[in-house]
């Protein structure tokens, strides 16, 4: 559920929406200017760090506590490398690392994660974590989030991983369209270097990861209204630049650095007052329903009549309700997924072995198969993609969990209130305990043995360093936390994975790719998460079909 920053260059569309006036589409305000706000950010973070450095070796009595508060400080930038140094330094062990504002104890190993999954609610919250994340009472119209998920969080999980997910195969064919239809539009716009068409890829798979997960949560119609999703997108960068703002003033500034990130922040009140009409007329037409005056009332394929549709009897759910849990599903559903998608079209650059048979399986009926069962088909794309998410991943922490009151876990380590319990789940990913010869790219490492066995008889792909039994990129278990654990695992995993398969599909089906500056930096963090870099060019050449 990571969310960076990012402003994609959406373009106009033609579509009529409720809210937006035909042939003069409202762009809405612009956002304050959150870049340079970021900027600042970032400059105050990286003199923190430069300080830590310059300090570091000198241990006396007044220098430590100083030590220490700068080190916390550096996690911001440093974050990813303080996890795996950790990681390695504890040898299996509990570890914690100090940030600016909590503790992190960190567990791994079956046991442990076991562990953790099985604490009530009441110990430890999954949501209470995510409210500091999301500072929601400033940043998304006032959501209330509860430390534990009750009845109607569980309806509402229940309406994304399956009602969503059953919807997928109506989706797709769609999709599959306007995505080809959509990467030609971008590729066009792109800037000619030395007589040759650059294309900055992340940007590109921001934009359709939002048209497909957009289609997904809002339907078809408020999906391809671009001024509509240039709204919803910027609401998503708003809201973590305001809640980044708050966590990082101090406690006894946070009600006035919240009141003013609300009263600058309009992308919240924008996308609300959108929705809101929708989710009335979405309660009338239940009302007219349920009072079977035998009116014929519309279905609908969307997130607000999932939510309605899977609502417990006793949870009367009001339209504000509504459209705010819309709102927090579409917060989580788009940068982790353009991240994956991204880093595998690199992978793809670097390992162009794995194109031949990774479109031999597109073009052999896996593709038609995968818009029938989106949670079954591709196989060899799949490992692929699991293996390019294990190798550069997008969230150095998973499961992060607040410590609602104090406790000791089985091992003796004592944990404090406000304390976040996670597992590292990128540096057990590159441990050789779980993965054989871990830092190397082994694209199939995760397939079905047999598959992979004749491609290598073909002489295809070599035998390469397979697992002992193959697995799915959506599967959880202690070993690959990408989506967390337990009950609390990723509901719209499927959704993404399924994302990210079209899109990465339709772009090597049509296009050979190559990276512009292979050299160059791809990435960079913030926290425990990692971030595209926005300026990554690829030269895209269409291929004779
Ligand atoms: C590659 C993309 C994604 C990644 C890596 C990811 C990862 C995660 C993780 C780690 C959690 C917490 C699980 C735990 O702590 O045990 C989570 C929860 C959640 N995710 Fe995702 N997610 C992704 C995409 C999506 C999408 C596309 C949606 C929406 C359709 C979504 C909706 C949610 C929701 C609603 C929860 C909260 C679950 C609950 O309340 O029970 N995620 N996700």
């Amino acid at each position: 559920m990571a969310s960076p920053m990012i402003n994609g260059p959406w373009q106009p569309s033609n579509t009529t929406t409720p809210g937006y006036v035909e042939g003069e589409v409202s762009w809405g305000p612009e956002p304050p200017s959150w870049r340079s706000i970021s900027n600042s950010v970032i400059g105050i973070a990286a003199v923190v760090f430069l300080a830590n450095v310059l300090v570091s070796g000198k241990n006396s009595l007044l220098l430590k506590p100083i030590q220490r508060r700068i080190k916390a400080w550096s996690y911001l930038l440093d974050g990813p490398a303080m996890i795996h140094d950790g990681y390695k330094k504890a040898n299996g062990k509990t570890f914690d690392v100090i940030t600016p504002g909590e503790r992190i104890v960190f567990v791994s190993g079956h046991k442990a994660v076991k562990e953790l999954e099985s604490q009530p609610e009441t110990a430890l919250s999954l949501y209470a974590a995510s409210r500091k994340i999301l500072m929601p009472k400033y940043t998304m119209h006032g959501l209330h989030i509860q430390d534990s998920r009750g009845a109607a969080g569980a309806g509402f999980s229940r309406a994304v991983r399956v009602l969503l997910t059953n919807n997928l195969p109506r989706v797709l064919p769609y999709l599959g369209d306007a995505i080809r239809t959509r990467i030609a539009e971008i590729r066009a716009e792109g800037h000619v270097v030395d007589g040759v068409k650059q294309t900055d890829l992340y940007p590109m798979f921001l934009q359709l990861t939002s048209l497909s997960t957009g289609t997904s949560i809002f339907g078809k119609e408020l999906a391809s209204n671009a001024a509509f999703m240039k709204d919803a997108f910027n609401y998503i960068e708003s809201v973590v630049m305001g809640a980044e703002m708050v966590r990082l003033s101090p406690k006894w500034l946070e009600p006035i650095m919240g009141r003013f990130v609300t009263h600058k922040i309009k992308t919240p009140e924008i996308l609300f007052n959108l929705l809101y009409p929708i989710a009335e007329e979405r309660l009338r037409e239940r009302e007219r329903e349920r009072a079977s005056l035998g009116e014929e009332v519309p279905k609908h394929a969307d997130m607000i009549s999932w939510i309605l549709e899977t609502a417990p009897a006793d949870v009367e759910w009001t339209s504000q309700r509504i459209v705010q849990e819309v709102m927090a599903v579409w917060f989580g559903s788009i940068h982790s997924t353009a991240f994956i998608a991204t880093t595998a079209i690199y992978d793809l650059c670097l390992h162009p072995e794995y194109l031949a048979p990774l479109r031999a399986e597109l073009a052999r009926g896996g593709y038609a198969e995968f818009e029938r069962n989106p949670t079954q088909g591709l196989p060899l794309m799949d490992s692929f993609l699991k293996e390019s998410a294990r190798v550069t991943p997008v969230d150095y922490l998973s499961t992060r969990r607040e410590v609602m009151a104090p406790f000791a876990l089985a091992d003796g380590t004592r944990l404090h209130k406000g304390d976040w319990l996670c597992t590292p789940a990128a540096s057990i990913g590159l441990d050789a305990a779980y993965f054989p010869e871990p830092t190397k790219f082994d694209g199939f490492r995760f397939a079905p043995r047999e598959l992979v066995a004749s491609l290598a008889a073909d002489g295809t792909v070599s035998e390469g360093t397979r697992m002992p039994k193959a697995s799915k990129i959506v599967d959880v278990d202690p070993s690959w936390l990408l989506f967390g654990t337990g009950k609390l695992s990723c509901p719209g995993r499927f959704l993404a994975t399924a994302t990210i398969k079209s899109i990465v599909a339709n772009v090597i089906a049509n296009y050979d790719i190559e990276l512009v500056d292979a050299a160059a930096p791809r990435q960079w963090s913030w926290r425990s998460t990692a971030v595209c870099r926005e300026d990554v060019k690829v030269v895209l050449t269409p291929r004779a079909n």
